[in-house]
C-alpha cells in the first residue's frame, strides 16, 4: 500500500495564450488530496530521488493489461482521486499527454504547466496536452488541447484519434465504436475500426479567407488558392484552408518549381510562415510533393509546436488544397515523416474523412507537483532513464 501525500498545484497567474480560443477559460488551483491505493500488478513503483524533497514516487506502466484485482478491463482502472493521471499516446509520432478531465469543465493543468510537461528534456515530452472533458451541446465528450508552447488550438486530427482510443479505455462504450466530440472546430466524429485504426469525420473545410483566417487577397469566390506569398525573399504559391485551425499549403514556388520536401530547411522557413503578418492567428504550414494523383508526401511546421512527425488536420488541408489546385483526386494517401494517413474529401457531404493509427506510449501519474515545477536534475535522470528502459527495451 502506498500513501500519496497531499499536494497542491499552485494557482498560477495564467497567461493563457489562446489562439482565438472558442472557449471561455479560467484556471484555478487544482488541489490534489491524500490518497491511498492498491498497487496493481501492472503498476511499477519507482522510487525517485528528488534531492530536496525525498520520498515521493511516480507510478508508471507500459502494460495495457487489466489489473488482476479489479473487474473492469481497462489499463486505466486504477483511478484514485487526488492524483493526476495521464496516458501518453502518439498518432504517427505526433505525441500527446492525455488527461482524464471528465469531472470538470476546466483543464486540470494550466498552459504553463503544459509547456513544462511537453518539454522533451525537462518534462515528459509531447507535442501537446489533451483533455477529455464532459460533452457540450449534446455531444458525448469535449476535447481541448494545449500546444507544446501553451497556446490553445481549435482542433487536432492526430490528437482526436488518440482521444478516441483513450475514451475507449476509460469508458465502457458498450460495443459502441463511435461517439461525438465537441471541439473548437465544431462537431468531430471518430470511429474505432476493427483493425484498431481510427476513422474520423473531420467535417467540412473552410475556404473563406477571412475565416481561415488570412489577409492574403482572396479570389472572387473568397478563397485563397495558389496565391503568391513572399516569404524570405522567395515567392511561394500558397493555398489556405482551415480545418477549424489554419493551414497554409504549398506545392510550388512562383517559378513553378515543384517542391522537393526533403530539401527544405523546415526549422528556418517554418517560423517565417507561422508568424507572417498575413496570418493573424498564426498558421500551420504544409510543404507538399505530389507523388501521383492519389499519393502525396508532406512535411509540416505546426503553429505552437514546430516541426512534428505528423499533422492530421494538416494532411486533410493538404488533400483539399491538392484538389483545389487540380493536382490529385479526392482520395489520397498522405505520407508524413511518422507514417501514412488516408484522407478522403467526399463530394456528397463535403466532409473530410481521415483514417490512421493511434497508439499508447506509456501511462503515468503524478503524486507531486515536482514534475511540473522545476524539479532537480536527479529526479529527471532517474525518471527518464526508467521510462527509456520501459519504452525501448522491455
Ligand atoms: N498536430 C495536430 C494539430 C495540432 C494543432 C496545431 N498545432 C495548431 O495550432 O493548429 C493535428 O494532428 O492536427
Amino acid at each position: 500500500m502506498a500513501i500519496a501525500a497531499a499536494i497542491t498545484l499552485p494557482s498560477t497567474a495564467v497567461n493563457h495564450r489562446s489562439l482565438s480560443s472558442p472557449y471561455e477559460a479560467s484556471f484555478s488551483s487544482f488541489r490534489l488530496s491524500s490518497s491511498s491505493f492498491q498497487q496493481s500488478s501492472t503498476l511499477k513503483p519507482i522510487s525517485v530521488r528528488t534531492g530536496k524533497k525525498p520520498g515521493f514516487r511516480v507510478f508508471s506502466s507500459m502494460s495495457i493489461h487489466a489489473p488482476e484485482t479489479s473487474s473492469p478491463t481497462s489499463f486505466l482502472d486504477h483511478k484514485e482521486s487526488g492524483i493526476l493521471h495521464f496516458v501518453k499516446y502518439h498518432g504517427l509520432g505526433n505525441d500527446f499527454i492525455l488527461v482524464d478531465n471528465q469531472d470538470s469543465s476546466e483543464p486540470k493543468i494550466t498552459p504553463e504547466q503544459a509547456v513544462k510537461l511537453c518539454d522533451r528534456n525537462f518534462g515528459i515530452g509531447a507535442d501537446g496536452v489533451i483533455f477529455a472533458m464532459p460533452g457540450t451541446n449534446g455531444t458525448d465528450y469535449t476535447m481541448r488541447i494545449f500546444n507544446s508552447d501553451g497556446s490553445e488550438p481549435e482542433m487536432c486530427g492526430n490528437g482526436v484519434r488518440c482521444f478516441a482510443r483513450f475514451i475507449a479505455e476509460l469508458e465502457n462504450l458498450n460495443g459502441k465504436q463511435s461517439f461525438t466530440v465537441h471541439t473548437g472546430a465544431g462537431l468531430i466524429v471518430p470511429e474505432i475500426q476493427e483493425d484498431g485504426k481510427v476513422r474520423v469525420d473531420m467535417g467540412e473545410p473552410i475556404l473563406k479567407a477571412s475565416d481561415v483566417p488570412t489577409k492574403i487577397p482572396p479570389n472572387k469566390d473568397q478563397s485563397v488558392v495558389k496565391a503568391r506569398l513572399d516569404v524570405d525573399g522567395l515567392n511561394w504559391n500558397v493555398t489556405c484552408v482551415s480545418m477549424g485551425n489554419p493551414h497554409c499549403v504549398i506545392f510550388s514556388t512562383e517559378s513553378s518549381k515543384d517542391l522537393q520536401v526533403d530539401e527544405l530547411n523546415l526549422a528556418e522557413i517554418g517560423p517565417k510562415f507561422e508568424h507572417h503578418m498575413v496570418f493573424p492567428a498564426r498558421t500551420n504550414t504544409e510543404f507538399v510533393q505530389v507523388l501521383s494523383s492519389s499519393h502525396l508526401k508532406m512535411r509540416v511546421w505546426e503553429r505552437g509546436a514546430g516541426a512534428t512527425l505528423a499533422c492530421g488536420t494538416g494532411a486533410c488541408a493538404v488533400v483539399v488544397a491538392a484538389v483545389l489546385e487540380g493536382r490529385t483526386g479526392r482520395s489520397c494517401r498522405v505520407d508524413l515523416p511518422g507514417g501514412p494517413l488516408d484522407i478522403e474529401w467526399r463530394e456528397d457531404d463535403n466532409h473530410i474523412y481521415m483514417t490512421g493509427p493511434a497508439e499508447v506510449v506509456f501511462m503515468d501519474q503524478f503524486l507531486s507537483d515536482d514534475a511540473l515545477f522545476l524539479p532537480d536534475e536527479n529526479y529527471h535522470l532517474d525518471r527518464l532513464c526508467w521510462l527509456k528502459r520501459t519504452n525501448l527495451y522491455s
